[in-house]
């Protein structure tokens, strides 16, 4: 087991009830990511990604409906400039989240966003955006079969 310092985070795929359904990405210098960010002490993984999904894009939580039945964990190694020398393991919680339809986005920590059209599988990113994405296609369809 491992004994390196685990960081916690959480984030949300914003999925529109509408047609064509488009999903929500925030684009980095470097890589697409989705709404997310760092849990602060004492808060539950949903509530850390509401609080980001409203810092990084302006979008109200009452604007959004979190789906009870999905959750997608995913863990990796990151490391911090300002901690130069240690590998903290990261856990992030994705939740998926219902809007109906594609908002203006304010940006205030992405030089810019985009509502990408959802037609899985899709291909953007290997390690941290398509595994997310299969997910959701594979409970969007499960969904389906269960009427
Ligand atoms: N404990 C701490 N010590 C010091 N500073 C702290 C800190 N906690 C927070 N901070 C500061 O807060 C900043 C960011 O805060 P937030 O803005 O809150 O962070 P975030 O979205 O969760 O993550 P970030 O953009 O940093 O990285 P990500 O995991 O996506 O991506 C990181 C790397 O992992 C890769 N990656 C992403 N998902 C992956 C996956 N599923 N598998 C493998 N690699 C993945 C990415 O490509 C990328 O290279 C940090 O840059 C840092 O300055």
């Amino acid at each position: 087991m491992s004994n390196r310092t685990v960081v916690y985070a959480a984030g949300v795929l914003l999925l529109t009830r509408d047609e064509p359904r488009k999903f929500l990405l925030m684009r980095h210098s470097d890589r697409w990511d989705l709404p997310k960010g760092h849990a602060e002490k004492g808060e539950h993984a949903y509530q850390t990604a509401l609080r980001e999904m409203e810092e990084e894009t302006g979008i109200s939580a009452s604007e959004v409906q979190l789906d009870p039945g999905f959750r997608y964990r995913s863990t990796y190694e990151v490391t911090y400039r300002k901690q130069p020398g240690e590998v903290f393991e990261k856990r992030v919680t994705f939740f998926l989240g219902w809007i109906d339809r594609p908002v203006d986005i304010i940006c205030t920590e992405h030089p810019e966003s985009g509502w990408i059209q959802w037609h899985p599988p899709h291909q953007i990113q290997a390690q941290a955006i398509d595994p997310l994405l299969q997910a959701v296609a594979e409970y969007l369809e499960g969904s389906k079969t269960e009427g």
